[in-house]
């Protein structure tokens, strides 16, 4: 497999990349021989009628079609599933300190940790939200989650995603995606990697609408980075692991999954820098929705009201003025986790660390703790503010988010967390 990381770009683009000239067959897709002794196979993200604008798939043109492996068999990983329950779940405020690293020798696959999640594969609504902590390569084994579109956001050293549509490394501030169904490696180049993986079970991924912002703004189409074709020829004693319907399967293969020598299509996974965010914000006054930091969402049956929203909050200058600048206290119908992959989270003085995470599930108060409202109320504004150095995110759902049991007795949660708005002292002078 070729380590150039090489890019083609534009979100939801139609693609064609080759790394053998002369792969690609020229306007059809199944030639009854294809070029090189490939087989053609054809990878759908959606439905095939799905309207043109939704519509995603690819054709992959590889040595052995997808079919080729031994029998499935369970595999154990118990820490990482969608079992998000049906009991009593709390409305309390949630906070976790970051995942420790693994002691261990621990792969991706291994390195999973789910702390919530809502729906699931079987309603083909929510979403999965997970932790990782690994500390080496996956060797001689592959990943493909039949269940879910993958986002990986990471907080700590690199991924490499060794895909069958072509490699996509991610730094911390960058993200990437795995479509549904495609079968990957995760190494590792610096040797350790900690962060966030989002399963979205609903509808793909996809750019907001911007409406009076304009033509242009918040995360760019072009920036979206997909991978040229790579692959590698390889036979041996492998594995191949799945995710189906919520739990793993361990499949023998014996030769490398990523044998697609060229593909063509808009079903492929991609990655996005989130400093390349235009960050849109109040120049007047009042704090704005957060919706204006939204990336990319998951829309629902229900229009405006998303599956799941991925939101970002990046370095940025507040201006407004007369004005409570960071979060406002708040309840929402919607259900928020956040984590934090760099710097300091503005709502929050201290104990949101970076690879730690909160969970605000719905009308449930919160917003900025005691220290920072004091200290915003004093504030200067008729200054700006410049906010530097910093990358929240959030999984924002339309359904509650539920922690799982591992999760609520984790030794890294915060159980003292309400604790912080405890201090929020009464003002009131009236009456
Ligand atoms: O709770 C949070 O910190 C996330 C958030 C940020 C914001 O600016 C407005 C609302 C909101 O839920
Ligand atoms: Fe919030």
């Amino acid at each position: 497999m070729s380590h150039a990381n090489t890019y083609m770009t534009g979100f939801g683009n139609e693609f064609a990349t080759e790394a053998l000239a002369g792969t690609l067959p020229v306007g059809r897709n199944s030639p009854q021989r294809v070029a090189h002794g490939l087989y053609a196979e054809q990878l759908t993200g959606t439905a095939f009628t799905a309207p043109r604008a939704a519509n995603r798939r690819s054709w992959l043109y590889r040595i052995r079609p997808a079919a080729v492996h031994g029998r499935f068999e369970p595999f154990s990983q118990p820490a990482f599933h969608s079992d998000f329950g049906t009991g009593p779940v709390t409305p309390e405020k949630l906070r976790w300190s970051p995942l420790p690293l693994p002691q261990a020798p621990t792969d991706f696959i291994e390195g999973l940790y789910t702390m919530a999640g809502n729906g699931g594969p079987v309603a083909g609504t929510g979403v999965g939200i997970h932790l990782y902590a690994a500390n080496r390569d996956m060797q001689g084994r592959w990943f493909c989650n039949a269940d879910a579109e993958m986002l990986f956001v990471p907080q700590l050293g690199r991924l490499r995603l060794e895909t069958e549509l072509g490699i996509v490394e991610i730094e911390p501030q960058e993200i990437a995606l795995v479509p549904r169904g495609v079968r990957f490696r995760v190494a590792l180049p610096d040797g350790q990697a900690r962060g966030y993986v989002c399963e979205n079970f609903g509808a793909l991924l996809r750019l907001p609408d911007l409406g009076p912002i304009g033509s242009n703004g918040l995360a760019n189409p072009r920036d979206f980075l997909y991978p040229v074709a790579a692959y590698e020829d390889v036979e041996g004693e492998f594995e191949l692991l799945t995710k189906f319907q919520g739990h793993l399967w361990r499949a023998p293969i014996s030769h490398s999954p990523l044998d697609v020598v060229g593909w063509h299509g808009n079903y492929a996974p991609c990655k996005y820098d989130l400093r390349r965010f235009n960050v849109i914000g109040s120049i007047s006054f009042d704090h704005p929705d957060p919706s204006i930091f939204l990336v990319l969402y998951s829309p629902s049956d229900t229009p405006g009201t998303s599956n799941l929203d991925f939101a970002i909050f990046p370095p940025r200058i507040l201006a407004m003025q007369d004005t409570f600048r960071p979060a406002w206290f708040h309840r929402n119908i919607a259900s928020e986790f956040m984590g934090l992959v760099h710097g300091v989270y503005d709502a929050k003085a201290e104990g949101f660390a970076p690879g730690g995470c909160s969970l605000h599930n719905c009308m449930t108060g919160h917003g900025p703790d005691a220290a920072t409202f004091e200290k915003a109320s004093r504030a200067d504004t008729s200054r700006p503010d410049y906010v530097t150095d910093t990358m929240a995110i959030m999984f924002e759902t339309r359904a509650v988010i539920r922690p799982v049991a591992q999760a609520l007795q984790a030794p890294h949660r915060q159980t003292d967390y309400p604790d912080v708005w405890m201090g929020l002292a009464r003002h009131f002078s009236g009456g």
